[in-house]
C-alpha cells in the first residue's frame, strides 16, 4: 500500500518509536499547526474551525505550514483536525465558539436522555461520516512528498465522554463525575462505544495514508481522575484501542503502526501505561525526565515530551535550561526519546522562539556531529 505515496525520506520518528538507536532525537510539537502562526490566521481567514477540518485542501495546507516554516528541524506532521470529530460522527452537534472553544448545544444529560439511546444505538459509518478526514490525510501524504511521517490521532474515550456530557471545557467536571460515579454502567457502555469508534477511525486513517506514520491517542483530561478511577474509567479503554487497532489493521490488509498514548496529568499511571501495547508514552511537564526515563527504560518504551509549553514565553536562557534538563534526563537523546512539549503550543508564542527550542535540541544533542 505504501507505494501509493512518495517514499519516506525522514523516518527518525518511526525508528525512535520502535526503540532503535538514532543519530539525534526526532522532534515535533503538539498543536504545531495553530494560532501562534501568522500563516494559520491567513489561511483560516473567517472560516469556521470545523469547516477548515472538513475541507481537505485547507486541512492539508494548515498541516504543512509548520513543516515548511521549520524545514530541516521538524520530524513529523500531524494532520489538522480535532478530537471532537468523533462525537460529531456519533450524531452530536459540536460548534467551535471563537475565543471560547468547543461547544455542544445539546450535551448528554444522563442515561435517560433520549439522545443517549440514539448515540448508543447508532451504527457509526466511520468511512461515510469522517470521509473528509481520510481525504485530507491522503492529500497531505502526497503533498508531504516523503519529507516527514504523518501522525494521525484521536481523543481517548474518557476525554471524549467529558466533552460529550459537559458540552465543552469545564473546571468542575460536575457532569462527567456525575456520569461515572452515579451512572457507572451507562458510562462504561458509552466509553466502550467511543473506544470502538476510535479503533475504526484510526484504522481508516492508516488506510487513507497515515501508514508509515504514527497514531496518537490524546487523553487530555486524564489528570482529573484519581489513580483508582483512571484504572476504572480511562485505562481499560485506552488499552482496548491499542490492543484492537493492530487486529483491525490486519483485517484491512495493513501493517501495524507505532502508537502513542498521551494521558495528560496521569503521572501516577506511567508504569501502567508502560505495561500496555502502546509504543510511546507522552509525558506532560509534571514529570521529571530522568525519573520517567528510568521507568520507561525498564519496559523498553519510548517517551515523548515534555517541556512546559509556557517556557516558550520565556527567555532563551530559560528555553536552553529546559532543553538541557530534558536531554540529560532522557539519556542524551539517542534512544527512547521524542522531543516535544508537555502539551500543545499555546497562542501568542513567537514562532522564532519555537525555532530556537528546536535548534537548542539539535545543538545540545550534538546533531550533525
Ligand atoms: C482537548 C482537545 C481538543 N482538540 C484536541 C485536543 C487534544 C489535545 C489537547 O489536549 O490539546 C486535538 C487537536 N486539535 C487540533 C489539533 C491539530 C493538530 C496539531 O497541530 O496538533 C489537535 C491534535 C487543532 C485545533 N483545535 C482547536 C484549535 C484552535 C481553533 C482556532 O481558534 O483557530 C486548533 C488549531 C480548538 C479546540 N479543540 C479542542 C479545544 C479544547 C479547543 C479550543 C481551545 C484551544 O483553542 O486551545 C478540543
Amino acid at each position: 500500500m505504501g507505494s501509493r505515496f512518495p517514499e519516506l525520506r525522514n523516518d527518525l520518528l518511526l525508528r525512535t518509536a520502535r526503540g532503535e538507536k538514532v543519530e539525534r532525537p526526532p522532534m515535533w510539537v503538539m498543536r504545531q499547526a495553530g494560532r501562534y502562526l501568522p500563516e494559520y490566521h491567513e489561511v483560516k481567514g473567517n472560516r469556521d474551525f470545523f469547516e477548515c477540518c472538513r475541507t481537505p485542501s485547507v486541512a492539508c495546507a494548515l498541516t504543512l505550514q509548520p513543516i515548511e516554516r521549520y524545514a530541516g528541524l521538524i520530524d513529523a506532521a500531524i494532520i489538522f483536525s480535532d478530537i471532537l470529530v468523533i462525537p460529531q460522527a456519533m450524531g452530536m452537534e459540536v460548534v467551535m465558539v471563537d475565543k471560547k472553544g468547543p461547544h455542544f448545544p445539546h450535551p448528554l444529560t444522563g442515561p435517560e436522555d433520549p439522545q443517549f439511546a440514539r448515540v448508543m444505538a447508532r451504527d457509526v459509518d466511520v468511512r461515510a461520516e469522517l470521509g473528509y478526514v481520510f481525504e485530507a490525510v491522503t492529500l497531505t501524504r502526497r503533498r508531504l512528498e516523503g519529507r516527514v511521517p504523518l501522525i494521525g490521532f484521536c481523543g481517548a474515550p474518557w476525554t471524549l465522554l467529558c466533552y460529550m456530557v459537559e458540552g465543552g471545557g469545564t473546571k468542575l467536571f460536575k457532569e462527567a463525575k456525575t456520569w461515572v460515579f452515579k451512572h457507572g454502567e451507562a458510562s462504561g457502555k458509552l466509553l466502550q462505544k467511543i473506544a470502538e469508534v476510535c479503533v475504526e477511525y484510526l484504522a481508516q486513517k492508516v488506510v487513507a495514508g497515515a501508514q508509515v506514520g504514527m497514531i496518537q491517542v490524546f487523553d487530555s483530561w486524564a489528570g482529573e481522575l484519581s489513580p483508582a478511577s483512571f484504572k476504572q474509567f480511562a485505562l481499560p479503554y485506552l488499552t482496548y484501542i491499542s490492543d484492537n487497532l493492530p487486529r483491525r489493521l490486519s483485517e484491512l490488509g495493513e501493517q501495524p503502526v507505532p502508537m502513542t498514548v498521551f494521558a495528560k496529568g496521569a503521572w501516577y499511571a506511567l508504569e501502567d501505561l508502560c505495561k500496555t501495547t502502546y509504543d510511546v508514552i507522552g509525558l506532560d511537564w509534571l514529570h521529571d525526565p530522568a525519573q520517567a526515563y528510568e521507568v520507561a527504560q525498564r519496559y523498553s518504551k519510548t517517551l515523548q515530551g515534555n517541556a512546559d509549553p509556557g517556557v516558550l514565553y520565556g527567555s532563551h536562557e530559560s528555553i536552553s535550561a529546559v532543553v538541557e534538563n530534558m536531554v540529560s534526563g532522557f539519556g542524551g537523546g539517542r534512544q527512547g526519546w521524542i522531543a516535544n512539549l508537555g502539551h500543545g503550543i499555546t497562542p501568542f508564542v513567537n514562532p522564532d522562539d519555537l525555532k530556537f527550542f528546536f535548534e537548542e535540541i539539535h545543538r545540545q544533542t550534538g546533531a550533525g556531529r
